[in-house]
């Protein structure tokens, strides 16, 4: 197969940052998908729907001249948020979801819940009026071996949530190991899951590949090849709970290049085309199409979209680094080809 045309896709987990950052990347996300759940982890946080839909504007200002892109915001879920704030949110129509980031767990989730029990109110809320949870499903407990901290969030946070709230709608996002595909598959219908190109395409030798590889650093970090194959297989297995999310998460250069490097691998700039590789390795470039662009639409209750793109059989090569403000981005595949390209 030399090209492909599908649904245009939509990408249900994406860091956009703001200002100059978000000048910098935005095109490369509205040149492929229709639309992006935009995570609300700015500095300071997304966390009412006033700054919703306020940053929801500045990310329209900031796309290219006649570019079609719709950007689905969400909340940062914080001990404090209230039933009101929930409410208002739903009834503005622009928010989608809630981001549960526990404390600490990831990047800007300084803010984030110490204890769900402090979100009951907002908790209830959402599943009265049926706006979804999406969760960075890791702990913190720092005695919690790091390669461990999803498996240990199923456990410990995610079964007593749902126990507690099994109307909910919840998706597991940026799954990375077959313990978290175990559970969503097992779940009810309302449990779904979304699926970075990274995950799928590197095992956490990439991390350590002749030396420390900072641009391969992401949370939750990358696992064992074990784990990869069943994310591969849950993809490409037509199951409808399993979507993409890129978890495209920019930072600068000489912020991931330093003695403490920030977690994040910006794959906006060939995003479909990369999950095109992993489909095709896979044998199953039949299934990219449902698992890019129909399912997430379906679980968000949106209209799936009615244009389409058109990838070419085409190997190119990703530039070493891309501009961001007044620093540089390193993008996946940084001087190295990328097997598909966008017509
Ligand atoms: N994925 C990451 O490694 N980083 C994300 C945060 C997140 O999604 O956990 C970021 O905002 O940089
Ligand atoms: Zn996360
Ligand atoms: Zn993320």
């Amino acid at each position: 197969m030399t090209k492909i045309s599908l649904t245009r896709p939509d990408d249900w987990h994406l860091h956009l940052r703001d200002d100059v950052a978000m000048q910098a990347v935005v095109a490369d996300t509205a040149h492929r998908f229709g639309r992006a759940i935009i995570m609300p982890n700015l500095k300071p946080p997304v966390t009412t729907t006033e700054m919703a839909v306020a940053y929801r504007q500045r990310i329209l200002n900031a796309l290219p001249d006649g570019v079609c892109f719709e950007p689905l915001m969400t909340l940062y879920l914080t001990d404090n948020t209230t039933a009101e704030e929930i409410a208002k949110a739903k009834a503005s129509g622009w928010v989608h979801g809630v981001k549960l980031y526990p404390a600490g767990a990831t990047t800007n989730s300084d803010s984030g819940v110490t204890d769900l029990a402090n979100c009951a109110a907002a908790l209830s809320a959402m599943e009265e009026l049926d706006l979804p949870l999406l969760v960075h499903g890791e702990v913190t407990n720092p005695l919690v071996d790091v390669f461990d901290r999803e498996q240990v969030f199923i456990a410990r946070h995610l079964v007593p949530l749902l126990e507690k709230y099994p109307r909910l709608r919840v998706v597991f996002e940026h799954i990375t190991t077959k313990q978290a595909v175990d559970f969503v598959k097992a779940a009810p219908g309302n449990v779904a899951a979304t699926i970075t190109a990274h995950h799928l395409l590197y095992s956490r030798n990439a991390m350590f590949a002749g030396g420390i590889r900072p641009h391969m650093y992401c949370l939750p970090v990358l696992k064992r090849e074990e784990h990869r194959w069943a994310l591969i297989a849950a993809a490409t297995s037509g199951n409808p709970k399993f979507f993409l999310g890129t978890d495209s998460a920019p930072h600068a250069r000489s912020a991931k290049e330093s003695a403490c490097g920030c977690a994040g691998i910006y794959t906006s700039h060939a995003a479909i085309e990369l999950y095109a590789e992993v489909f095709e390795a896979a044998k199953a470039l039949d299934k990219l199409e449902a698992f890019a662009s129909f399912y997430g639409a379906d679980f968000y209750r949106l209209p799936r979209n009615s244009d389409t793109i058109t990838l070419e059989k085409t190997a190119w090569v990703v530039p070493a680094e891309l501009p961001f403000g007044d620093d540089k981005i390193v993008p996946l595949r940084a001087g190295e080809h990328v097997a598909w390209k966008l017509a």
